[in-house]
C-alpha cells in the first residue's frame, strides 16, 4: 500500500497556523539586535534637537564673509566659544564670530561653520578676544547639521516588525528607549527518544550511542530564537516518553522530540499523540525527514522529528524554524534560495523531494556559482551537513541531473530575507 506523504509546504502552513507570536517582554535595546520590533518606535523629541556643528572651527554669518579671498580676507572678532554640551547664549552680529566644536549648538545669527584648518588666528589663544581671519567665503549652512535631521518629535523611526541592527538600537536609544518590547524567546522542549541512547558525556557501551540529536537541536532552537529547553532522554518506553513529553508540553511553547518516530516497533509516540492530542500529520514527501509526526499534545504544538541526525536537521530547518520565527514575531520569510550550476549527474529514483547536503562556491575564474553535493547523503552523518552551506533541492519525481544543469539550492548559512 502506498504512504501517505503530504506535500511539504502543506506540512509548514498547519504547522504555521497553529503558532502565534508569544506574549511581548521588555529588554535593553542592544539586547534586540537581530529581533522584530512589537510595537512602533517613535521619536519622543526631535533628533537632533538642535541645529550643531560638523567641525571644530568658528561659527561666522556666511554673509560677513561673502567677499573674503586670498587679496581681500576678512577679519571676525572672537566673541566667545562653544563646547559640546555647552550653550552660547549671546548672538553672533555682524563682524562677530564664535570658537566652536563639534556637536556643539550653532549660536543665534550664525548659518555655517568654518574649520580651523583654513582659518587663521591673527592674536591671542583663537578665544574671546581674538581676531580670525578667513581667507574664502563660506556657504550658508556649510558644516552645520540641522536639527531633526534623524527624526522629528512624533515621526515613527523603526516601526512595529522591523529587525533591529546594532545601528538601529542606537537609534532607537536616541529617540529616548533605553528598553523596547520583543516577543519573548519561545520556549522550545527538546527531548531525545531511544534506548540505545547515552549522554555526550558517557563512553557507549554495546549497541549504545551518543545522543548528539539534542545538542544540534538546541543549538538549532537557539539559533532560530527560541529559548531550548533540554528534557533528557527517554528510552524506548510508553511510561517515560510520557512522562517527559507531558512535563515538556506543560512547561513549554512547542515540544520537540527526535527518533521513534517511524513504524519500529519501539515507535511509541506518534502513538502517544494520536491518544492523547491530535496528530495533524505524520509523514512528509522529504528526504530526510519522512518521517515526521506534527500534532496537538495539551493543546501544544508537538514536532516529531525522526532520529536519524540529518533527518532531524533537515526537519528542524524546514518545519520548527519558520515556526519559531513567527512566534518571536518575525515576518514569515524562507532561507535565500540561489540557482547554481551542478558539478556532478545526481540521479533520483524516489518520488520524494530530497534536499541534499551540497556546498555552493562562486567559481574564482567565471564568476558562476558551482553546486557540489557531499560525497555521502547517509541521513546518520552529521559532519557532512557542518561542511555544508546549502540544500540541493530536487523537487517531487524520479530524475537524472547532469553536470551544467541549473539547480536551486536552499542557502541554510544565510538568514532568511538575504537577498543575494
Ligand atoms: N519500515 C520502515 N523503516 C524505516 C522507515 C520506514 O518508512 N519504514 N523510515 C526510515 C527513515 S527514512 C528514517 S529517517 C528512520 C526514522 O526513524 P525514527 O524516527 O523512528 O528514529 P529511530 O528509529 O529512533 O532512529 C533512527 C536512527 O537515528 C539514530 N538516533 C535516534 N536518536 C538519536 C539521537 N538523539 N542522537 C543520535 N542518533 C540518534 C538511531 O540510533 C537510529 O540509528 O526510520 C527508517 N526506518
Ligand atoms: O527520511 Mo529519513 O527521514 O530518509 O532519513
Amino acid at each position: 500500500m502506498a504512504e501517505k506523504l503530504i506535500p511539504l509546504e502543506d506540512a509548514q502552513s498547519i504547522i504555521l497556523s497553529h503558532v502565534a507570536p508569544t506574549d511581548l517582554v521588555e529588554i535593553p535595546v542592544w539586547q534586540a539586535t537581530g529581533l522584530p520590533l512589537a510595537e512602533d518606535a517613535v521619536a519622543d523629541i526631535d533628533i537632533s534637537p538642535f541645529a550643531n556643528s560638523a567641525m571644530d572651527g568658528y561659527a561666522v554669518r556666511s554673509a560677513d564673509l561673502a567677499q573674503a579671498s586670498g587679496e581681500a580676507p576678512v577679519t571676525l572678532d572672537v566673541i566667545g566659544h562653544e563646547a559640546a554640551g555647552h550653550v552660547f547664549e549671546g548672538t553672533i552680529g555682524a563682524g562677530e564670530t564664535v570658537r566652536i566644536m563639534t556637536g556643539a549648538p550653532v549660536p543665534e545669527g550664525a548659518d555655517a561653520v568654518v574649520k580651523y584648518e583654513i582659518v587663521d588666528v591673527l592674536d591671542g589663544d583663537g578665544n574671546e578676544g581674538s581676531h580670525v581671519r578667513f581667507s574664502a567665503p563660506a556657504k550658508v549652512g556649510e558644516n552645520v547639521r540641522s536639527a531633526a535631521e534623524e527624526a522629528h518629535a512624533g515621526d515613527v523611526v523603526m516601526h512595529a516588525g522591523e529587525v533591529v541592527a546594532p545601528a538601529g538600537a542606537g537609534l532607537l536609544a536616541s529617540a529616548g528607549y533605553a528598553s523596547v518590547k520583543v516577543h519573548a524567546a519561545p520556549r522550545v522542549g527538546i527531548i531525545s527518544l531511544g534506548t540505545e541512547l547515552v549522554a555526550p558525556s558517557k563512553v557507549p557501551a554495546c549497541g549504545q550511542i551518543r545522543d548528539s540529536n539534542s545538542s544540534a537541536l538546541m543549538a538549532e532552537a537557539l539559533d532560530a530564537g527560541a529559548e531550548p529547553v533540554f528534557y533528557g532522554i527517554a528510552p524506548d518506553d510508553e511510561q517515560a516518553i510520557g512522562e517527559l513529553v507531558h512535563r515538556a508540553t506543560r512547561e513549554c511553547d512547542f515540544v520537540i522530540t527526535s527518533g521513534g518516530a517511524s513504524a519500529g516497533d519501539y515507535d511509541y509516540v506518534t502513538a502517544l499523540v494520536r491518544r492523547e492530542g491530535e496528530v495533524l500529520f505524520d509523514r512528509i514527501s522529504m528526504r530526510p525527514g519522512k518521517a515526521i509526526t506534527f500534532g496537538l499534545l495539551g493543546g501544544k504544538p508537538y514536532l516529531g522529528l525522526s532520529g536519524n541526525p540529518a533527518a532531524a536537521y533537515v526537519g528542524f530547518e524546514m518545519l520548527a524554524r519558520p515556526a519559531i520565527r513567527k512566534m518571536r514575531g518575525f515576518a514569515e520569510g524562507a532561507r535565500p534560495v540561489q540557482q547554481a550550476i551542478l558539478t556532478h549527474c545526481v540521479k533520483k529514483r524516489q518520488d520524494r523531494r530530497f534536499f541534499d547536503r551540497a556546498t555552493v562556491l562562486r567559481d574564482p575564474e567565471t564568476g558562476e556559482l558551482l553546486v557540489t553535493e557531499a560525497k555521502t547523503q547517509n541521513s546518520a552523518l552529521l559532519g557532512t551537513m557542518q561542511r555544508s552551506n546549502c540544500l540541493l533541492r530536487i523537487d517531487e519525481g524520479p530524475c537524472e541531473l547532469k553536470a551544467g544543469d541549473v539547480v536551486d539550492v536552499v542557502r541554510v548559512d544565510l538568514p532568511e530575507g538575504t537577498v543575494l
